[in-house]
């Protein structure tokens, strides 16, 4: 599975931790940057081009990071196609995909340890949407709402 993965200044260190651990599992990890640690970044400029590719599906599912994560979800989102959720929990990381088919992840650098990310982007990656027929109905509305 192709990943991709990128980071604001706040969420950089995390995200390196992030594409060591991602490469030793076998994953193809694709660096939308920062490629260096810069505090002037600003995370559109990092999170549109890896949503971007999500919603292409250059890569299969994308791993964003800013210091807290809600700036990553919150411009993710505005891509058609991206379903992003800043994640704090074990559960949601993978039900956000069994239910929702949520295809982008959002962590905090600041907020969350590496150990801990490390556990919730593994489930994020492993977990599969269900196709339940409700949730491919709540999903389908969603997509017809990104239409209007
Ligand atoms: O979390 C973020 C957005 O949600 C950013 O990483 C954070 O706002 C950056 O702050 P600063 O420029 O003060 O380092």
């Amino acid at each position: 599975m192709k990943i991709g993965i990128a980071a604001d200044h706040g969420g950089f260190e995390l995200k390196e931790s992030l594409h060591t651990f991602l490469t030793g599992l076998g994953y193809e990890v694709v660096d939308f940057g920062a490629h260096q640690l810069d505090k002037l970044d600003d995370y559109p400029d990092l999170i549109i081009p890896l949503a971007q590719a999500v919603a292409s599906r250059e890569v299969e599912r994308g791993v964003a990071v800013c210091g807290s994560g809600v700036g990553a979800a919150i411009v993710a989102n505005k891509i058609p196609g991206v379903r992003a959720c800043l994640i704090n929990d074990h559960f949601s990381a993978h039900q956000g995909v069994e239910d929702d088919d949520m295809n982008l992840i959002c962590l905090g650098g600041r907020i969350t340890g590496n150990r801990v990310a490390e556990e919730f982007v593994q489930a994020f990656l492993e977990a599969q949407f269900s196709g339940a027929e409700r949730h491919k109905r709540r999903l389908q509305k969603v997509i017809e709402l990104e239409k209007k």
